[in-house]
């Protein structure tokens, strides 16, 4: 099996260099991208030892949905610029690795398509303005058969990308198109930033779905208080992968304080710089129910399609697998705070 490092490589030989850099890219001076992975790798394991981990297992259950593992596939938009098989090719190895596929709003694939292959579904929202489209494509999203929304509150207007400026990377090539954006006249309309959106704009989403919603993007202690107060389902606790506001913590450092407020009350998903099975225990140890992986599915894609997005779960499945047991953990519920310096 190629690293994640390996599979990048081939990818980044393989794409058009403007969507490289979309893929790779965050805001600004990428700060807080590199702070994403550099915060797991200034933490460090503390492992137990003889505490009998034969028997270990990795399966979780988030709300309801079945991971045969604590990782799930983070929603990106655009899989087809990756690879012609897009995200069919990403739902396929996310089935058969047995973990959930968060669709996006931004998929090249009609969420109806995904859903044919997919497993588990989950489906993330940009709120748009017009409460009529928005409610219809919940309504796709959940009659297809997506079994949580995923509400991206982290986007009230896009993040300054500077190499999608300096590249001019504004539209998809001929032939590609945001396909959960058709109208009913089969237009497709812009995704719109969510600018205006308010807690009380999640209590509408409520009234209109009966998916378990999950907010993505909360890195501050009082935003996850008042999720769980409103009846959130569960958060993300995300910066977005470093693309929206760059100098924003990273989202391992904003992990502690958001799981000692939850306390359990609802599932936290971290996602951010995830590279290994390492980082997959750090982030659970300090209070993850899951992590979620946005490039590294991108560069297994990209390298090698359905394959190639195999290998990267296989992968992170095995290493976390190993990581844990040589914790002294027997179940990811069993990794604790005290296992990380
Ligand atoms: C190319 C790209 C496209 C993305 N598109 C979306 C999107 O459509 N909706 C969303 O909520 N997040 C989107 N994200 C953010 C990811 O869901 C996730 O938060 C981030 O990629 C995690 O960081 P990682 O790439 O370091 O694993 C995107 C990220 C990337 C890299
Ligand atoms: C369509 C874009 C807004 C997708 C996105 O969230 C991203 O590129 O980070």
């Amino acid at each position: 099996m190629r690293t994640i490092a390996e599979l990048e490589a081939i990818a980044r030989e393989r794409l058009d260099p403007a969507h490289y850099d979309y893929y790779a890219g965050g805001a600004g001076e990428e700060a807080t991208l590199r702070a994403n992975e550099r915060e797991f790798h200034d933490r460090v394991l503390v492992p137990r030892v003889l505490r009998a981990v034969g028997k270990h297992e990795l399966a979780v259950e988030i709300a309801g949905s079945p991971l045969s593992m604590p990782i799930l596939v983070c929603p990106t938009a655009f899989h087809r610029l990756a690879h012609p098989d897009g995200e069919l090719a990403t739902a396929r190895a996310t089935a058969e690795a047995g973990t959930v596929f968060v669709c996006s709003m931004a998929s090249t694939t009609a969420v109806e398509d995904v859903a044919k292959v997919a497993d588990v579904l989950w489906f993330q929202l940009y709120f748009q303005s017009d409460r009529k489209f928005t409610e219809a494509v919940l309504n796709r999203a959940e009659n297809a058969g997506a079994r949580a929304l995923v509400v991206t509150v982290d986007s009230a207007v896009r993040g300054r990308r500077e190499r999608e400026y300096r590249n001019a990377f504004h539209d998809l090539p001929p032939g590609l198109a945001a396909e959960n954006m058709r109208d009913e006249t089969g237009r497709v309309r812009d995704i719109e930033m969510p600018a205006d959106l308010t807690w009380e704009d999640l209590d509408w989403l409520r009234e209109v779905t009966n998916m378990p919603m999950f907010l993505k993007g909360v890195v501050h202690p009082e935003d996850a208080r008042r999720a769980v107060a409103a009846g959130i389902d569960g958060i993300f606790v995300s910066n977005h992968g470093g693309r929206q506001l760059d100098g924003e913590i990273s989202s391992l450092a904003a992990l502690p304080e958001i799981a000692s407020i939850v306390d359990g009350r609802v599932p936290l998903i971290l996602d951010g710089g995830v590279r290994s099975g390492a980082d997959v225990v750090k982030a659970l140890a300090l209070g993850a129910d899951a992590v979620g992986v946005g490039r590294p599915v991108l560069w297994g894609l990209a390298a090698a399609g359905q394959e190639g997005v195999a290998e990267v779960l296989e992968r992170l499945r095995e290493e976390t697998d190993t990581a844990l047991a040589l914790c002294g953990a027997r179940n990811p519920g069993e990794l604790t705070a005290d296992l990380v310096r």
